[in-house]
């Protein structure tokens, strides 16, 4: 039998449910889009979690990806996996700020996490502490090999790219990741009204095109991911590299396949907005029926535009 595919009014396939954990932090990361929404009282409980995790199979999403704030945080972080991975998705993953994953990755792979992407934006101690304001880069370094020790795979190395701050380690890093058999995603800034600082986007926003075109250039072979923003991969010398470009990108947002959940428990159909959210938490701790919350997914999914169009 054929899983089912729940399709938005643009055609896009909900195929991914992004669920923020929490948005408390143990850095304070200079340009943290904070995933879309700062408020964070009222954090679900693991079974809540697990019970919007069964309506969104039910809706045939494949993918879970848990974000934050920082998710390794929550005391709880391994029992929320085990309790997703008895649903019997294909994928489930964390982003991590990976502080906190020589503590946990062995039990997260135990609990059926498949992959981690960690956000390093750098190698270099001074410009780590610039960045999230701690000094805490052995720590992730740590964190980062020991998720390859135990056999999470890929490890996905996330770079947000910033003029005149690390633009210039891109080799470094990519060989770093290739040294350690990681991909490195490079990542465009992005503008957003979470951010602390409202001018820092403006002034340290580096366009990645050109970057892009000289991987182009240089690669062994390229991909496009169809299903997840059209976002291109190049193949280098045996090492891998994902470009992750967001900005004013109507093809990013055309083939946009992933719904998000708020610490709070709102269906958020956007990372970009916050004034089309839809509760659901308050019709789990009701104890309403799974079909009446599959109407409320249903409700979120409809609400669904692409948020840069040509
Ligand atoms: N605008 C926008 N940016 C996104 C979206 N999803 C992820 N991003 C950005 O992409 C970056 C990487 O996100 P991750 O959480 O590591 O996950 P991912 O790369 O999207 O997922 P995988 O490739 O499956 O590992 C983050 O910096 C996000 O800000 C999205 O839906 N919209
Ligand atoms: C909000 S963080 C949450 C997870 C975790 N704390 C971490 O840093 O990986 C998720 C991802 O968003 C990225 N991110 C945060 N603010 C961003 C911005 N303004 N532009 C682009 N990416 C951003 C981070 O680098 C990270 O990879
Ligand atoms: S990017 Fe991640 S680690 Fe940095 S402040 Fe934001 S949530 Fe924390
Ligand atoms: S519509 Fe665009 S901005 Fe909004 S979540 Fe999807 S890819 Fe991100």
């Amino acid at each position: 039998m054929s899983e089912r595919v729940v399709k938005d009014k643009y055609d896009r396939p909900i195929l991914s449910l992004r669920i923020t954990l929490t948005n408390r932090c143990n850095v304070n990361c200079i340009y943290c889009h904070h995933d879309g929404m700062r408020s964070s009282k009222n954090e679900m409980t693991p079974d809540e979690i697990y019970k919007i995790c069964q309506i969104a199979k039910r809706i045939g999403v494949r993918k879970i990806r848990l974000s934050g704030g920082e998710p390794l945080i929550r005391k709880d972080i391994v029992e929320i996996v085990s309790k997703i991975n008895s649903i019997g998705f294909n994928d489930i993953s964390i982003t991590t700020n990976g502080i906190l994953l020589e503590k946990y990755a062995k039990d997260l792979k135990e609990a059926g996490l498949d992959r981690v992407n960690v956000s390093l934006d750098t190698l270099n101690p001074e410009t780590y502490e610039f960045i999230t304001k701690k000094d805490y880069l052995e720590a992730a370094k740590k964190g980062i090999l020991k998720s390859v020790e135990v056999g999470l795979y890929p490890v996905k190395i996330n770079m947000v790219i910033m003029r005149d701050i690390n633009e210039h380690e891109i080799k470094d890093m990519f060989n770093f990741c290739k040294d350690n058999n990681m991909v490195l995603q490079l990542i465009e800034l992005i503008e957003s009204e979470n951010c602390d600082d409202d001018k820092f986007s403006a002034e340290y926003h580096y366009k990645l095109d050109m970057v892009e075109e000289r991987l182009s250039d240089i690669a062994d072979e390229v991909r496009e991911r169809e299903f997840m923003q059209g976002r291109r991969k190049y193949y280098i010398n045996g090492g891998e590299i994902e470009v992750v470009k967001p900005v004013d990108n109507s093809k990013f947002c055309a083939n946009c396949t992933r719904l998000r959940v708020t610490p709070d428990g709102k269906i958020k159909p956007c990372l970009l907005r916050n004034d089309n959210l839809v509760d659901i938490i308050t019709d789990i701790r009701n104890n309403e029926s799974d079909e009446k919350l599959e109407e409320i997914f249903l409700k979120g999914i409809d609400k669904r535009e692409p948020f840069n169009t040509d």
